[in-house]
C-alpha cells in the first residue's frame, strides 16, 4: 500500500473513531436525556390526567353522597314528597348533566324515584351495589355497561338515612355517571412534548378512553389484544414509563400512572397511559443525528483533504525521490529531486541529489574504466606502462601476442627484457620533467622471448596523477614487420618484373648508369645486349600465355646462368631482355657470349607437354663507341636487334650508326601507313587457284597492295606486320573484305562462272569484338552470297583461343562461308581441334612447296599434310606452285587445288577479269 494511501486511512481512522464514538455517545446520551425527558413528561402527563378523573370522580362521589344525606331524601322515602322529588331528581341530572339517571331506591331495591321516570317502580339490577349501600356503605361499581341504564357508566351508590331513627337505613341513592365524561378528561395537554395518545384502562385493561380517532376501540379492546403486554403488566405496579412494540410492530415510549383516588374516594383502580411512536418522540434525537451524522462526515471531508494535503507534502518528495532512485537503479542518473520545503524533508532531497550526483560520477568514472580497459584490451598496438624504475606494471594481450610473453613473465619485471638499450634510455628519459614528455613514432625493435627482434613503431608519454607527478610512462608500439616487407615488396616490385623477377627497366637503367660510371675512366668497355626471342608471339598465339611465361620465364633462368655476377639480365617487357656486360676489355669478347647465349637458347624447352624451339635475335651496343649515356645505348642496341631480326634471325648484330638510317625509315613507314587508307593508297591484286581435277579456276585469293607515291609498290610482307603492331590492321582488313567481295560480286554480275573469293584474315582481326556482325553486313552490302567467300586464317590464330575459334567458325559455316587454314605446317595444331573445327581447306605452306621435289623430309611432310586433308575430309591446296614438277608431285599425292606463279601471279582486278572471262584453265 502506498504511503499517501497509508496516511490518509490513519488520519482518517484516528480522527474518525473518537469522532463517531463521541457521535455516537452523544447520541446515545441525548437519546437516553430524551428518552428519560420524554418519560417523566409522559409520565407527569398520565399523572396529572389520572388526578383529574380521580377528582372528577370524587366530585360525583361527594355530589351523590351529599343528595343521599338531604333531608328531603327521607320524605321521598316516606312518600310525603311522592309527585315532586322525581322533578326533583330530573332537575338535578339535568344540572350537572353528567349523569344519566339518579335513582331512589327504598330498601327493597325499587326504584321509587327517579331521573328517568320511565324507571319507577323496577327493580334496580346492580344488586351487590344496593347491598352495599342498604348495609350503610357508600358504594362504587367500576365502570361497565348496563342496558336498563344506556350505555356505560359509573354507578354510585349512598344509603338515605332516617333523621329520626338514629341513622336508620331507609333507602339508597343511585347516580350513574356516563362514561362519556371520560373522554373529556383524557384530553392531551398540548406541549412540547408534542401529541401524545392518551388512554384511560380500567383496572383490567379494558380501554375506557381514547382519543377520538380511535372511538371505536372503546370498551372493546383490552391491552393485552394491543400487545402492550409490559404496559398492562407494569400498570398493576404503579407509574413509570417504559418502550413497547405495539401490534402493528411499531416502538412506542408509553408514560403510565394510576388511580389512587381522592381523599374519602379510594379509586377505582384505572390507570391512564400516555402513548407516543417512537419515531415521533425521538424526532429530535433524529436531528442530533443526523447533525452527528453530518458532523462527522463534514469532519472526514476535512479530515481526508487535510491528510491528503499534508500526506502529500510529505509524500510528494518522497515519491518523487522514490521514481528517480529506480531510474538510478536502471542506469539513468540524469534525474534530480526539486527541494520543496526548507525542512528535513527538502535537506533529505538535497542530500539525496548530492548521493545521486556521486553516484553518477564513481558510475562513470567506472564506464570509463571499463572503457578504456576494453580499449587497452581490443587495441591492435602492444602497449606496456612501465613505473619510474622501469619496472613493468601493466601490458595488453597485444603485447603478449606480440612478444610471447605470459604476463606474470612481464609484470614487475624490467622493461630491458623488451626494449633494447637505446630506447630504454629514450624511455627512462621521459619522466624527466625538463624533457617534453613524449616521444612520437620512433621506429625500433623490441625484443620477443627468444630473443628476436621485432620492427616497431614506439610512441611513449610520461603517465601524471593528479598532482601532476609523473608515476610512470606509457608505451605503444606498432608491430611493424609486415609493413617493412610490403615496402621491402614494393621497392622490389618497382625493380623487378613480377613474372621473371630479372631486374626491370628502371633498375636496368640504373645499373646500366653505375656501370658506365665505374668503366668510364678507365679505358674499359660497357656492352648492353638487346634480346628479342624469334617468333615468340606464335608461341604465346599458339600455346597460350601460360606457356609464353613458362618460356619466358626459363629463358631468364638460362641467361643468368650463363653471366657473371657483375652482369645484369633484365627483362623490358614482352619477349625483350637487355643485358648488360659490365666492365669487357674488347668487343670480341661480347661475341663470344652472344654466342653462348644463342647455343644456349637453341636447346629444347620442355613445358608442360609442349618441347619447344626458339631462336633469338641480338643487337649489341658498346658504351663508349656506340653511346655514352644509357638509353642511347639502349636504342642503338634495339636497332642492331631488328637488323638481326632482317639478317634472318638467330643471330646477333653489333650497332653501326647506318642502322638508325632503317629504324627511321621503319618509323616513317609507319606514318604513311597510318594515312595510306584515306589516300586510297592500297589496291587488290588477285591470285586465282585451281582445281587439279578440272584445271578450272575454282577461286581467286585478295592480296593487298600498297602503292605507295614516293616508296612505289610496298610489299605486304613489309607492312602487314607493321599494320598489325599499331593496330592499323582493323581498318585495313575491313577494307580489303569489302573490296574483294564487291569485285567478286561484280565478276558474278558480268555473268563470269562464279567463284570463291579468298581473303586473308589477320589474328587480331579475326578476335575483334564485333568482326562476325562485320563480315555479315559486308556480304549484305556488297551482295555476295556466303558461300562465294572463303577466309582465310593462319594456324596461329585459329589455335590461339579454342573457344571462341570454334563458336566464331561455326557461326561462318553455318552462314556458308568457307575456312581455310593458311600456312599450314608451320604451326602447332593439334589434331584434336582439327576435327572438331568446321574447316573446309588445308593451305600447304609454301616453304614446303618450295622444295617438294627436292627435299625429301619436305615432300614427306607435304604429303602426310594431303592425307590428313582427306581423313579429316578437308581439301587441300598447295601454295607458292612455280614448276610443272612441283604441280605433278602434287598431282600425284591426291593434293585438290594449287596456286602459284606456274598457273598466275597475283594479278591487278582488270586482268584477273580478263583471265577469268578467257576460262583460263591449268
Ligand atoms: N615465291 C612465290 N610467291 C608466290 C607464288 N604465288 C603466290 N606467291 C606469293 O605468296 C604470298 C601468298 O600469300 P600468303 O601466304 O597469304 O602471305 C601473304 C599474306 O600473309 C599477307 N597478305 C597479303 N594480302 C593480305 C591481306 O589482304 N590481308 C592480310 N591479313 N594479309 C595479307 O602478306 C603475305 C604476302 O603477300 P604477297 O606479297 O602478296 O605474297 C603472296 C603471293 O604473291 C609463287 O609461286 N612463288
Amino acid at each position: 500500500m502506498k504511503i499517501r494511501t497509508k496516511t490518509t486511512l490513519i488520519f482518517l481512522t484516528f480522527s474518525l473513531i473518537p469522532l463517531v464514538l463521541i457521535g455516537a455517545f452523544a447520541y446515545k446520551t441525548g437519546q437516553t436525556a430524551i428518552m428519560q425527558s420524554l418519560g417523566g413528561s409522559f409520565q407527569q402527563i398520565a399523572n396529572q390526567t389520572i388526578d383529574k378523573v380521580d377528582r372528577s370522580l370524587y366530585d360525583v362521589h361527594r355530589n351523590v353522597k351529599t343528595w343521599a344525606e338531604l333531608e328531603l331524601m327521607e320524605e321521598v322515602i316516606t312518600g310525603d314528597l311522592d309527585g315532586r322529588i322525581s322533578s326533583f331528581l330530573i332537575r338535578l341530572s339535568e344540572e350537572y348533566g353528567s349523569f344519566s339517571s339518579i335513582h331512589v331506591l327504598n330498601t327493597d331495591g325499587t326504584i321509587i324515584a327517579s331521573s328517568r321516570p320511565d324507571r319507577i317502580g323496577s327493580e334496580f339490577n346492580q344488586e351487590n351495589l344496593f347491598m352495599k349501600a342498604i348495609r350503610g356503605e357508600g358504594a362504587i361499581q367500576d365502570v361497565r355497561e348496563e342496558d336498563t341504564e344506556k350505555g356505560w357508566g359509573v354507578t354510585f351508590a349512598f344509603p338515605i338515612r332516617s333523621k329520626s331513627e338514629k341513622e336508620k337505613v331507609i333507602g339508597v341513592l343511585t347516580g350513574r355517571w356516563k362514561a362519556d365524561e371520560l373522554a373529556k378528561m383524557t384530553q392531551v395537554v398540548q406541549g412540547e412534548t408534542g401529541s401524545p395518545r392518551l388512554l384511560l384502562i380500567r383496572g383490567d385493561g379494558l380501554v375506557i378512553s381514547a382519543p377520538e380517532a380511535e372511538q371505536e376501540i372503546l370498551f372493546k379492546r383490552n391491552l393485552v389484544e394491543f400487545k402492550l403486554q409490559s404496559a398492562a403488566s407494569a400498570i398493576r405496579k404503579g407509574r413509570g414509563y417504559l418502550i413497547e412494540n405495539d401490534e402493528e410492530g411499531r416502538a412506542s415510549l408509553i408514560g403510565y400512572d394510576y388511580s389512587k383516588g381522592y381523599r374519602d374516594f379510594q379509586g377505582l383502580g384505572w390507570s391512564v397511559l400516555v402513548v407516543r411512536d417512537l419515531k415521533a418522540a425521538f424526532e429530535p434525537i433524529q436531528r442530533l443525528k443526523w447533525a452527528i451524522v453530518t458532523v462527522v462526515f463534514g469532519v472526514a471531508i476535512l479530515v481526508l483533504i487535510v491528510s491528503v494535503f499534508v500526506t502529500r507534502t510529505l509524500t510528494d518528495p518522497i515519491l518523487e525521490i522514490s521514481q528517480i532512485a529506480s531510474r538510478v537503479a536502471q542506469g539513468d542518473f540524469e534525474g534530480k529531486a526539486k527541494p520543496l520545503s526548507k525542512d528535513e524533508i527538502g535537506s533529505f532531497t538535497l542530500t539525496f541529489n548530492q548521493m545521486i550526483e556521486d553516484l553518477k560520477k564513481q558510475r562513470d568514472q567506472l564506464v570509463d574504466k571499463n572503457y578504456v580497459d576494453s580499449i587497452i584490451g581490443n587495441m591492435i598496438n602492444s602497449l606496456i606502462v612501465i613505473n619510474t624504475e622501469g619496472l613493468i606494471e601493466r601490458v595488453n594481450k597485444a603485447t603478449l601476442d606480440l612478444l610471447g610473453f605470459t604476463e606474470e613473465e612481464l609484470i614487475n619485471r624490467k622493461v630491458s627484457r623488451i626494449f633494447p638499450d637505446d630506447l630504454l634510455t629514450m624511455a627512462m628519459a621521459l619522466k624527466s620533467p625538463t624533457e617534453k614528455g613524449f616521444l612520437n613514432n620512433i621506429e625500433t625493435t623490441y625484443f620477443e622471448k627468444s630473443g628476436q627482434s621485432i620492427p616497431v613503431f614506439f610512441s611513449g608519454s610520461a603517465m601524471k596523477n593528479h598532482q601532476g607527478k609523473i608515476e610512470g610512462i606509457i608505451c605503444v608500439a606498432q608491430d611493424i614487420t609486415e609493413r617493412k616487407k610490403s615496402v621491402e615488396r614494393l621497392n622490389y616490385l618497382a625493380s623487378h618484373d613480377a613474372l621473371t623477377n630479372l631486374p626491370n627497366r628502371t633498375l636496368f637503367y640504373d645499373r646500366l648508369g653505375q656501370a658506365i660510371s665505374r668503366v668510364a675512366w678507365r679505358n674499359r668497355l660497357v656492352a648492353v645486349l638487346f634480346l628479342d626471342l624469334d617468333r615468340f608471339k606464335v608461341i604465346n598465339d599458339t600455346l597460350g600465355h601460360a606457356v609464353g611465361d613458362l618460356l619466358l620465364q626459363e629463358v631468364s633462368k638460362r641467361l643468368g646462368l650463363l653471366l657473371r655476377s657483375g652482369d645484369t639480365v633484365a627483362r623490358l617487357g614482352g619477349d625483350e631482355f637487355v643485358i648488360i656486360l659490365d666492365d669487357v676489355a674488347k668487343a670480341e669478347d661480347v661475341a663470344k657470349v652472344c654466342q653462348k647465349i644463342l647455343e644456349s637458347l637453341s636447346k629444347p624447352f620442355l613445358l608442360k607437354e609442349h618441347e619447344l624451339f626458339i631462336t633469338v635475335s641480338i643487337g649489341i651496343s658498346l658504351f663508349p663507341n656506340d653511346g655514352r649515356d644509357a638509353e642511347t645505348l639502349l636504342k642503338n642496341a634495339d636497332t642492331a636487334m631488328y637488323k638481326a631480326k632482317e639478317q634472318g634471325r638467330n643471330n646477333y648484330q653489333h650497332f653501326s650508326p647506318n642502322m638508325n638510317v632503317k629504324a627511321l625509315e621503319r618509323l616513317a613507314l609507319e606514318t604513311n601507313l597510318r594515312h595510306a587508307l584515306e589516300r586510297n593508297e592500297f589496291l587488290l591484286h588477285f591470285q586465282p587457284f585451281v582445281s587439279l581435277a578440272t584445271g578450272e579456276i575454282v577461286g581467286m585469293e585478295a592480296l593487298i597492295r600498297w602503292r605507295h607515291p614516293d616508296l612505289g609498290m610496298v610489299s605486304p610482307a613489309q607492312f602487314i606486320p607493321l599494320a598489325e603492331e599499331t593496330g592499323l590492321i582493323v581498318p585495313i582488313s575491313e577494307w580489303v573484305l569489302k573490296t574483294a567481295c564487291r569485285q567478286n560480286k561484280t565478276w558474278q554480275e558480268l555473268g563470269l562462272r562464279p567463284i570463291r573469293m579468298a581473303v586473308n584474315l589477320s589474328a587480331r582481326q579475326f578476335y575483334e569484338k564485333d568482326f562476325r556482325k562485320g563480315v555479315v553486313a559486308t556480304l549484305r552490302e556488297t551482295g555476295l552470297e556466303p558461300h562465294y567467300l572463303e577466309l582465310e586464317l593462319t594456324e596461329g590464330t585459329i589455335m590461339k583461343s579454342t573457344d571462341v575459334t570454334i563458336t566464331a567458325l561455326d557461326e561462318f559455316h553455318q552462314l556458308g562461308i568457307a575456312i581455310s587454314i593458311d600456312d599450314f605446317g608451320t604451326g602447332y595444331s593439334s589434331l584434336n581441334y582439327l576435327k572438331r573445327f568446321p574447316v573446309n581447306k588445308l593451305k600447304i605452306d609454301q616453304s614446303f612447296v618450295r622444295d617438294v621435289v627436292k627435299d625429301p623430309d619436305d615432300a614427306a611432310i607435304t604429303n602426310a599434310i594431303v592425307v590428313l586433308g582427306h581423313t579429316l575430309q578437308l581439301k587441300t591446296i598447295a601454295e607458292g606452285v612455280e614448276t610443272q614438277e612441283q604441280l605433278d608431285f602434287l598431282r600425284s599425292i591426291g593434293c585438290d587445288e594449287v596456286q602459284g606463279y606456274l598457273f598466275s601471279k597475283p594479278l591487278p582486278a582488270e586482268e584477273a577479269t580478263k583471265v577469268l572471262a578467257e576460262g583460263k584453265r591449268l
